[in-house]
């Protein structure tokens, strides 16, 4: 079974305008409500592919009871830790621009913490885990990484796309793979990435440090795969670009279904990037229907190999 860990859901509250004044009353022309927060986003999109999962984390107050009710109702399993706090609201304004107000999120306590480990502690070879997001401020920063050491003590192959240290504290336990963005990248190593050949550069500096491969996500302009002997570019085709919130979980969400699937690296990759192009071409995340729209649209170039 596939597992996501969301640490800090949360249910994203779209709103469209038509232009956004600042310090103006601006009427909304459409509004969704959607269960989110990283993992659970992955597991959404594991539902389009036919991957079946199960969402873990912890959820509280009326909104968790949104969440879990609304990842139920679209037949994905959970099995999330209850908390006292609310669990937060996320607001995504879709203006001219793209703007996000992304809120704390509850207080997780020690007892709250044993339960999740205890979780993955009962995991065995044939599980996959996806570690994805933002941390609770009250929980230690070094959770990603504990969780991550159980993974590697129990051979239970893992992934991570969480930012900064978050990330890089996994890397010694070998994930499958991490998905930086750009941005993401040169705040970790502290660079300025210009090019392909610099996000390669960057990318293998995290192999270095232990990940089995590297997806560098580009927004609009696609992605980049780094293996131990290989690298590949992915673009994508045009489109209308409707909401982007979830494009970088439903190209983990393509990666590991591919790997579950036993597709090629290739075919992964290809999967995972129209899963990512979908999701920003549409206002939820993408269907299976629209990611096999566009599947045959996305290229993969192999641009450096043995
Ligand atoms: N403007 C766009 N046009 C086409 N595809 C896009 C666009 N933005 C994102 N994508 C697709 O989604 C993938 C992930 O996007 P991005 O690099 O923005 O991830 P991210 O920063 O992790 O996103 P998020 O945090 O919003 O989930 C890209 O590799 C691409 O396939
Ligand atoms: O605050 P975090 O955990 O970094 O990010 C949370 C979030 O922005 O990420 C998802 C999109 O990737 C949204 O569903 C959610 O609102």
């Amino acid at each position: 079974m596939i597992y996501t860990i969301t640490l800090n859901p949360s249910i994203d509250y779209v709103m469209f305008t038509q232009d956004f004044d600042l310090g103006g009353l601006n009427r909304a022309t459409r509004t969704h409500k959607f269960a989110g927060g990283k993992g659970i986003n992955v597991s959404r999109v594991l539902k389009a592919l036919d991957q079946p999962s199960t969402a873990l984390g912890y959820i509280g107050g009326f909104p968790g009871a949104f969440i879990k009710n609304e990842l139920e109702s679209a037949y994905i399993h959970t099995d999330f830790i209850l908390v006292e706090e609310d669990t937060r609201i996320n607001v995504k304004l879709k203006g001219d621009t793209e703007t996000e107000i992304n809120a704390a999120g509850p207080d997780v306590n020690a007892t709250n913490l044993e339960a999740l480990l205890n979780q993955i502690k009962v995991l065995t070879t044939e599980d996959y885990v996806i570690i994805a997001g933002s941390v609770p401020k009250s929980m230690p920063d070094d959770i990603y990484a504990t969780i991550a050491q159980i993974c590697a003590e129990k051979h239970i192959p893992f992934v991570v796309d969480a930012e900064k240290s978050l990330l890089t504290q996994t890397l010694p336990y070998h994930p499958e793979f991490v998905k930086p963005n750009k941005v993401e990248l040169e705040e970790m190593f502290n660079l300025t990435i210009k090019d392909d050949h610099d996000t390669i550069q960057a990318a293998r500096l995290l192999m270095e440090q232990g990940a089995k491969h590297v997806l560098v996500s580009l927004g609009g302009e696609g992605a980049i795969l780094v293996t131990a002997d290989a690298c590949y570019k992915a673009t994508v085709p045009n489109g209308k670009v409707i909401n982007t919130v979830g494009s970088g979980d439903s190209t983990v969400a393509g990666m590991v279904a591919g790997f579950a699937q036993n597709k090629s690296i290739e075919e992964s990759f290809r999967q995972a990037v129209s899963c990512g192009t979908a999701t920003a071409f549409t206002e939820d995340l993408a269907t299976s229907e629209q990611i096999a729209a566009i599947i045959n649209k996305v290229t993969i170039t192999k641009i450096e190999g043995k």
